[in-house]
Parts: structure tokens; C-alpha cells; sequence
């Protein structure tokens, strides 16, 4: 059994309220909760949440009845590890054994429900520990990221060298993205960090690799969105 997981905190310090307010006509949350819903493959769905509203939210559209997440898990610096193996210890004896956990970020509502197939696809051709969106990094650390040195003065931030003198030359980089994660039950039971195991990339265009952070990137992705639904990329 597939189960799909999403992670919603009650405190967002980018954007207070964040995975409730109203994006494009509904809850941030919903856009991927109601994918988790219509996907086939999955056969039950979990919140682990710090907000009851929330909370009760995902409970009466059918989520799992877990309870709220511990406040442990629900801090600023909490790693998302501990939120997913504890949202897998909690739902197991609920719902029985699970084959894959699969967790889809709130913050990155243009996924398609393509993204999420094509990472469980991955997930069963390949059998690694873990699949992770990604996209192609749009600055690049052997080109154009640089950081100051000792002095104050910009260096770039992996030279390499001979130097990397066009964006073509430089080795590829991914930016890490939380639009779908496909995890071995077995790896998130017994790994203390996601990148201990064989962690691999699901590359997918970067027009639907934007998660929200700021006020800036809200205003971003509602904008996306609008022309995804617009353009009929999506039905909701
Ligand atoms: C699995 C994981 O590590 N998730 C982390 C994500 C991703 O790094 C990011 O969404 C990728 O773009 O970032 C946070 O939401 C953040 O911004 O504070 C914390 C969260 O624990």
C-alpha cells in the first residue's frame, strides 16, 4: 500500500498561515491533498500537522486519524525526517503494512499529476531508498554563485580548475525540490538523515519547481498557476 503523506505546520515565519490561506480559490493544502485523493495508486492518506484547524481539516476529507503531530516535530528547526518516520510509525498500525511512503510538499502546489506518477514509477523500476525532485540548479556553484572570501572579495563558490568560463561547461547541479518524495518504508525506518542511502533524482522542469518561502514567492506561484489552469495543463 502507498501511503501519501503531507507535512503542514501551523507556523510559517515567510508567510504566516501559509498552508491554509487561499490560493487560486482554495487552500494552499488542498492542492495537494486533493491529488493525493485522486491518485489510484495511493491507498491511504496522512497530515501530520501541529494545527488543529488544519488537522480536522484533513480528518474530515478522510485523512488518517493520527492525532496532532508532537511539538517536538513542530518547530522551526525540526528536520522533516523525524516529521515523515513518525507520520509512518503512526499510521502503520492504522492502516497496515506500507510498500512506499510518499510525501507531497504543500509549498510546491504546480506539481501535475504526472510528477507524482512518474516518481512512483521511478520508485518501482529502480528501487533506491528514495526518490527526490529536483530541477536543473538555475545559478551554478562552478559558475555564476559566488561567495565573499576571508578578504570581502567574490570568489566563485566551487572553483574548479582552469576555471569555468560558460554556463555549458559547468557540471550539472540540481536544486533539491519538495514537489514529490518517494521513500522505501524500510530506509525511513532505519536511516537518521534523507542522503545516508541511494538517494535518486527525479528531474522535472523548472516551471513547476517553485516552492513557496516568501510573500515574493506566493505572488510567484499564484501567477503560475493561473496560467497552468489557464492553459489547461490541470483541471484543479
Ligand atoms: C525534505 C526536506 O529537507 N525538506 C525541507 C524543505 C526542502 O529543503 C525544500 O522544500 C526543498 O526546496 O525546506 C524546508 O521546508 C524549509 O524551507 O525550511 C524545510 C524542510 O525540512
Amino acid at each position: 500500500m502507498i501511503l501519501g503523506h503531507i507535512g503542514a505546520r501551523k507556523g510559517s515565519k515567510g508567510v504566516p498561515g501559509k498552508n491554509f490561506r487561499t490560493l487560486c480559490g482554495k487552500p494552499l493544502i488542498d492542492w495537494s491533498l486533493d491529488q493525493l485523493f485522486a491518485n489510484a495508486r495511493v491507498g491511504a492518506v496522512v497530515v501530520s500537522t501541529d494545527d488543529p484547524a488544519i488537522y480536522a481539516h484533513a480528518v474530515a476529507r478522510g485523512a488518517l486519524d493520527i492525532g496532532l503531530r508532537p511539538a517536538e516535530l513542530a518547530t522551526d528547526t525540526a528536520p522533516k525526517w523525524g516529521v515523515w518516520q513518525h507520520a509512518l510509525a503512526a499510521s502503520e498500525p492504522l492502516y497496515g503494512p506500507v510498500s512506499a511512503f510518499l510525501d507531497l510538499d504543500c509549498t510546491s502546489p504546480l506539481r501535475i499529476p504526472e510528477d507524482i506518477d512518474g516518481a512512483l514509477d521511478k520508485f518501482e523500476a529502480e528501487h533506491p531508498d528514495m526518490v527526490m525532485s529536483v530541477c536543473e540548479a538555475r545559478k551554478n556553484p562552478y559558475f555564476n554563485l559566488v561567495e565573499p572570501d576571508a578578504t570581502g572579495a567574490l570568489q566563485v563558490s566551487k572553483p574548479l580548475p582552469g576555471g569555468v568560463w560558460a554556463r555549458q561547461d559547468a557540471p550539472v547541479v540540481y536544486e533539491h525540490v519538495g514537489v514529490v518524495y518517494v521513500l522505501a518504508p524500510a530506509y525511513l525506518r532505519q536511516a537518521r538523515t534523507i542522503y545516508e542511502g541511494r538517494v535518486v533524482p527525479f528531474v522535472l522542469p523548472s516551471e513547476r519547481c517553485h516552492d513557496i518561502d516568501t510573500p515574493y514567492d506566493f505572488r510567484l506561484v499564484e501567477f503560475l498557476l493561473t496560467e497552468q489552469l489557464n492553459a489547461g495543463v490541470r483541471k484543479v
